[in-house]
């Protein structure tokens, strides 16, 4: 059996003020950092070592990484940075906020903007100040690989080859992983992994720094999945219409 731990960063800042953020860089909450050190603690009591971890290059998922390896005493773990784990691209929703622009443009397309598979947000521009082209973190990166507002579709189309050709092979040679991420990146990799329907996958939430296990098959194939609670307690997720899992 191997198993991988999922988890989304703790509460950001604007996920406080309620704001669109993809890919700006903001940090975590006091109760951001709380709740990851609440997710800590349940990992080591469930006695859950990794072996290595995996995380996106913003902040707030790198901060919560580290707060987890330093309280599980594993700072000393091997950590890969990709972008590709990156929050899906809220394009020129970023910064706005969320209540401010459903009133705007109506529940429900702000609805579609938000869970919806295939559709995506307003695109920025290349040299809008939020644009990745402008930041250093992805220099070298080819900038028709990076996104101006992204469907969960294409978030799932470039996590995908990262689980593929990175996070797998070392699930197949018996780590112990540990993905630190965000709620669409995440989101993405559930789909793939469990095959979820197109229709289904807007109702699955991944709440803060709450870890996702999934135990997997000598094929990588999901046999089990669910969030990790209080004294060892576990939430098994079911979906509406369970599929079998996708080939990983
Ligand atoms: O703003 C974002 O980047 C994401 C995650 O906080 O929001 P949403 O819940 O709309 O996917």
């Amino acid at each position: 059996m191997h198993r991988l731990i999922l988890l989304r960063h703790g509460q950001s800042v604007w996920n406080a003020e309620d704001r669109f953020t993809g890919w700006t860089d903001v940090g975590l909450t006091d109760r951001g950092i709380a709740e990851t050190r609440q997710a800590a603690a349940l990992l080591k009591e469930a006695g859950m070592d990794v072996d290595i971890a995996f995380t996106s290059v913003l902040s707030r998922a790198i901060e919560t990484l580290h707060i987890v390896l330093r309280d599980m005493d594993r700072l000393w773990l091997p950590v890969h940075k990709h972008w590709r784990l990156n929050e899906r691209h809220y394009g020129a929703l970023q910064g706005l906020n969320k209540a401010e622009t459903a009133e705007r443009h109506g529940a429900d397309q702000v609805f579609q903007w938000r869970r919806s598979w295939d559709v995506p947000p307003p695109p920025i521009e290349p040299d809008d100040r939020r644009s990745a082209v402008i930041d250093r973190r992805y220099d070298g990166i080819a900038t028709s690989n990076l996104p101006r507002g992204e469907s969960l579709k294409d978030t799932t189309a470039r996590v995908v080859p990262y689980w593929t050709e990175t996070i797998s092979p070392a699930l197949r040679l018996g780590s112990r992983v540990l993905v630190s991420a965000h709620g669409n990146s995440l989101r993405a990799l559930v789909k793939h992994l469990d095959n979820v329907a197109d229709q289904d996958i807007p109702l699955f939430e991944i709440p803060t720094s709450r870890p996702l296990v999934y135990e997997l098959g000598a094929d990588l194939m999901p046999l089990r999945r669910y969030f990790l609670g209080e004294g060892g307690t576990v939430e098994e997720i079911t979906w509406p219409k369970p599929e079998p899992g996708a080939a990983a």
